[in-house]
C-alpha cells in the first residue's frame, strides 16, 4: 500500500515537472509553492512588478510635480497679523510710489481733474476716458466698511489650480477676513476644498460667470478688470440695460448678468502694470501683436499686497510644460494647451511666486 503512495506522489511530481497538470489546485499547495520557486514564474512576477512600477510612475507623472515647494502647514489658529506688514513687503517689491494708488478707479480722478493715464489698457486708461467715466458714473469705488474696519486684514488669494482639489482647505479659506477668487472658479458643489466665502472676484467680460449669484455671496464685490475698452462698454450695457454689442470679445460674455452696481469696482489699471513690470519685467509698451501680461492670480496677489496685511495663496502652480495630460484646474478638465495663445508666461510667473514665497511676503497653504 505505501508503495502505491509513494509511485503515486512520484508521477504527480512528474507531471507537474512536465507542465501537464494544473498544479494550482488549493488540495495541493504543495504543488503550488513549487511552482512558485520555478523559472519562468519568476518572470511573471518580475514583470508584474515592472508593470505596477511602470503603472505608479505613470499616474504620478500625469499628477503635477509631487515636490513639496514653500508649503506652509495650516495651522487650527489664526497666523499672528502685523498692521502695515504686507505693505512694507510691496514696498519691497514695487516700491514706495504705489502705496498712493487707489485700489479701485474713482470718478472723481476722470470727471474734475482729468487724470492723464501714460498707458493705454490694460496698463493704463488712456484713450478709455470717456467710456470709463459713464462705467464710473453708475458704478462706485469704496472698499466695504467690513474690510475698511478691521484692525489687520487678514486675505487669501485663491488661485484655480488642480492643487486645490481634494485639499479640504474650505474651512481653512473661510476664516480669512478677506477671500479673493478669480474668473468663473465655481464655489458651488466644491465648499469643501475652497470654502464658500467671497469678498472679492476678479473678472473680465469672458470670464464672468453666467450666474453670478450661485458662485458669490450678496456682498462680493465684483472686480472689473479691464483688458480692452469694449470691456467698459459690456459693464456699462450691462448696468445701464442698454443694446448689447457682440462683436469684440474673445469669447461670448454674458449678455444678461444679474447683479447689483453697488457690488461692481474698477479695478485701477495700476496694479496691472506693476505687476507687468516689477514682477515679470515685461515691457509695458508693446507692439500690437505682442500681447503679454500677467495672469489674473498674479495680479491678484498683487492687488492683495496693496489692499491686505497678511497675504496667503491657495491653489497657484501649473504643470510642467512637458506634462501635457495634467489638468490644471480643480473644477474641469483642461490642460496647459488651452492657455498657448493667451499671452502667459507661466514658468516665469512661478519665479516671481518663488521669489515672493522666499522672501516671506506671501505664503502658500497648497504646495508649489
Ligand atoms: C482658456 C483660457 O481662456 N484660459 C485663461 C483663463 C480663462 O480666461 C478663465 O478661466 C475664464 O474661462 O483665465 C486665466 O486663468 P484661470 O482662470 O485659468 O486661473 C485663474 C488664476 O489661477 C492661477 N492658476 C490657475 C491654474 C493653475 N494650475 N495654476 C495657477 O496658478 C493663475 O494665476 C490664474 O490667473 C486668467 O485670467 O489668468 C488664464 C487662462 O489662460
Ligand atoms: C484662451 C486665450 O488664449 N484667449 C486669448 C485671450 O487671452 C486671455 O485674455 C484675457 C483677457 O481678456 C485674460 O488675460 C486671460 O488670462 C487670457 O487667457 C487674449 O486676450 C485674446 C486677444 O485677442 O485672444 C484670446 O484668444
Amino acid at each position: 500500500m505505501e508503495e502505491e503512495e509513494e509511485e503515486e506522489e512520484e508521477e504527480e511530481e512528474k507531471e507537474v515537472a512536465r507542465g501537464s497538470r494544473d498544479d494550482t489546485s488549493p488540495q495541493e499547495p504543495f504543488y503550488l509553492l513549487r511552482n512558485m520557486t520555478s523559472k519562468s514564474h519568476w518572470k511573471l512576477l518580475a514583470l508584474a512588478l515592472v508593470l505596477v512600477v511602470v503603472m505608479v510612475w505613470y499616474s504620478i507623472s500625469r499628477e503635477d510635480r509631487y515636490i513639496e515647494f514653500f508649503y506652509f502647514p495650516v495651522s487650527e489658529k489664526k497666523e499672528p497679523c502685523f498692521q502695515g506688514e504686507a505693505e512694507r513687503q510691496a514696498s519691497k517689491i514695487f516700491g514706495n510710489h504705489s502705496r498712493e494708488q487707489p485700489i479701485f478707479l474713482q470718478l472723481k480722478d476722470y470727471f474734475w481733474v482729468k487724470t492723464p493715464s501714460a498707458y493705454e489698457l490694460p496698463f493704463g486708461t488712456k484713450g478709455s476716458e470717456d467710456l470709463l467715466l459713464r462705467v464710473l458714473a453708475i458704478t462706485s469705488y469704496s472698499i466695504p466698511e467690513s474690510i475698511q474696519s478691521l484692525e489687520c486684514r487678514r486675505c487669501v488669494v485663491v488661485g484655480n489650480g488642480h492643487r486645490l482639489k481634494n485639499s479640504s482647505l474650505g474651512g481653512v479659506i473661510n476664516k480669512y477676513d478677506v477671500v479673493i477668487r478669480l474668473n468663473n472658479a465655481p464655489v458651488a458643489g466644491y465648499e469643501g476644498d475652497v470654502g464658500s466665502k467671497t469678498t472679492i472676484r476678479l473678472f473680465y467680460p469672458e470670464s464672468a460667470h453666467f450666474d453670478p449669484k450661485i458662485e458669490n455671496n450678496p456682498d462680493t464685490l465684483l472686480v472689473l478688470v479691464a483688458f480692452k475698452a469694449m470691456d467698459f462698454h459690456w459693464i456699462e450695457t450691462i448696468l445701464s440695460d442698454k443694446k448689447r454689442v457682440r462683436k469684440g470679445f474673445w469669447k461670448q460674455p454674458p449678455l444678461i448678468w444679474d447683479v447689483n452696481p453697488k457690488q461692481i469696482r474698477i479695478l485701477n489699471p495700476f496694479f496691472m502694470e506693476i505687476a507687468a513690470d516689477k514682477l515679470l519685467s515685461l515691457p509695458i509698451q508693446q507692439p500690437r501683436k505682442i500681447k503679454q501680461k500677467p495672469t489674473t492670480g498674479l495680479l491678484a496677489i498683487t492687488l492683495a499686497l496693496h489692499l491686505c496685511d497678511l497675504v496667503h495663496i491657495a491653489g497657484f502652480g501649473y504643470p510642467d510644460a512637458y506634462n501635457k495630460k495634467q489638468t490644471i484646474h480643480y473644477y474641469e478638465q483642461i490642460t496647459l494647451k488651452s492657455m498657448a495663445g493667451s499671452g502667459h508666461n507661466v514658468s516665469q510667473e512661478a519665479v516671481a511666486i518663488k521669489r515672493m514665497l522666499e522672501m516671506g511676503a506671501v505664503k502658500n497653504l497648497t504646495y508649489f
